[in-house]
């Protein structure tokens, strides 16, 4: 599936940076253009992968490149009058070569949280390509105005998308850990369990055809309806081998042997399944409930088979009690591993997500303090960030 990335503030710019490194490693073909969205410009240079011209501040005339110091009605309003630069920058992508657009972002921060879904708006206005956001919840101990900032986000972000995709940080952090120490492992984690999803279906030349293709159109119809996504991943070590099935073999048939592999290959999948979907969800939450859901198995075609992906998929109608289950393959010759991504479209069931609507209804009531108590946080900020900027030119 070729995407058009937007990295909308600190997060979504890096998150953007990391999946461009990810296509260029694997080869996968999903990020057709990136662009990059700030009103800090620390943030922008500190990127690795996003093209210089791609990267677009905004707010200059507002906040003179400082950022918005978490301060989302800010970052709306910023987003708001500049959109017209970030039109700029998207009218260079092709877009009738894109599946969909992207908007990634934080929404906890100021630029990315009020920005996001402004852009959204904009995008769904002009282009008929879906547009989905992939929104990164706060640590729940980074502080009152984060997880206001994301409360209210959510809700206007959600309703802009075709589909958001959320990955909450706070589920993510290591034990004892704050959520600062550990951006990159998780952004690895990030652009892995979305990297297999979206790359499915994108083989590249001379790749395999896979016996039963997940292409760009079923991840869109799982998409499709709206509400809240989120992905379980489980993957496992295999041994590599020059013998290569190939799909002929796979689908005739073989001797006892085969029969026997056929066996732990099924076995191998179903259990993936089952560790991907019950393990760790991008966002915990039910699963039972979930309105659409997709099965991505990734590996080399000789550890795939449609058996095992059957079995998959059965298994998830059952857990989740959903009609519109839809799975199939996604081979790689040269890898090591064999992977299994569940993606659960419309989830219902999330306490992290009634948390966060009880934080926006209560803070009606005391939001002077939060904002007051979020000043003093941003002084400092700002004092740190023009030290830091100093030291860049
Ligand atoms: N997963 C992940 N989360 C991040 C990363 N950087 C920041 N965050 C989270 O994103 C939220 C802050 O958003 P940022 O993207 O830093 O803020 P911003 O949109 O740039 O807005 P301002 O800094 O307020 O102008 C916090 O909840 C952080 O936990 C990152 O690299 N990865």
């Amino acid at each position: 599936m070729k995407l058009a990335m937007v990295g909308f503030g600190q997060a979504g710019g890096k998150v953007v940076d990391k999946f461009l490194e990810y296509d260029k490693k694997h080869n996968s073909g999903i990020v057709r253009a990136a662009i990059a969205v700030n009103t800090a410009k620390a943030d922008l240079m500190g990127l690795e992968h996003v093209p210089e011209e791609k990267r677009v501040l905004i707010g200059q005339s507002r906040v003179k490149g400082h950022g918005v110091g978490a301060d989302n009605e800010l970052g709306a309003e910023v987003a708001e009058e500049d959109i017209d630069e970030i039109q700029g920058a998207i009218d260079s992508v092709p877009v009738h070569e894109v599946d969909a657009f992207l908007i990634v972002a934080g929404l906890g921060g100021g630029t990315g949280s009020g920005g996001s879904p402004v852009l959204a708006k904009h995008l769904q206005r002009i282009y008929t390509e879906p547009v989905y956001g992939l929104g990164v919840l706060p640590g729940s101990d980074e502080g009152g105005i984060y997880t206001l900032n994301a409360a209210r986000s959510f809700q206007t972000f959600v309703r802009e998308v075709d589909n958001l995709l959320v990955f909450d940080n706070d589920a993510w952090r290591k034990t004892g850990e704050s959520v600062q120490g550990g951006y990159d492992e998780i952004n690895e984690e990030i652009v892995t369990r979305f990297g297999v999803l979206f790359g499915a279906g994108e083989i590249g030349q001379g790749g395999e055809v896979a016996e039963s293709v997940v292409d760009s159109s079923e991840i869109i119809n799982t998409l499709a309806g709206g509400g809240v996504s989120t992905i379980g991943y489980a993957s496992e070590t295999v041994e590599t081998s020059s013998s290569n099935g190939g799909l002929l073999s796979r689908i005739t048939g073989g001797d006892d042997d085969d029969d026997l592999d056929s066996a732990h290959t099924t076995n191998r999948i179903t259990s993936l399944v089952r560790k991907a979907a019950l393990g760790r969800l991008t966002l915990p939450c039910e699963i039972e409930g979930t309105e659409r859901a997709l099965l991505v198995l990734a590996g080399p075609p000789r550890h795939l088979n449609r058996k095992g992906i059957e079995r998959g998929r059965k298994w998830i109608e059952e857990q989740t009690g959903s009609m519109e289950v839809r799975g199939g393959d996604y081979p790689i010759t040269d890898s090591g591993r064999v992977a299994s991504v569940v993606l659960l479209s419309g989830v219902t069931n999330v306490p992290r997500i009634k948390e966060l609507q009880q934080v926006a209804i209560e803070a009606q009531d005391n939001i002077d303090d939060i904002r007051n108590e979020s000043q003093d946080n941003l002084d400092d900020l700002i004092n740190d960030d023009e030290d830091e900027l100093e030291s860049l030119f």
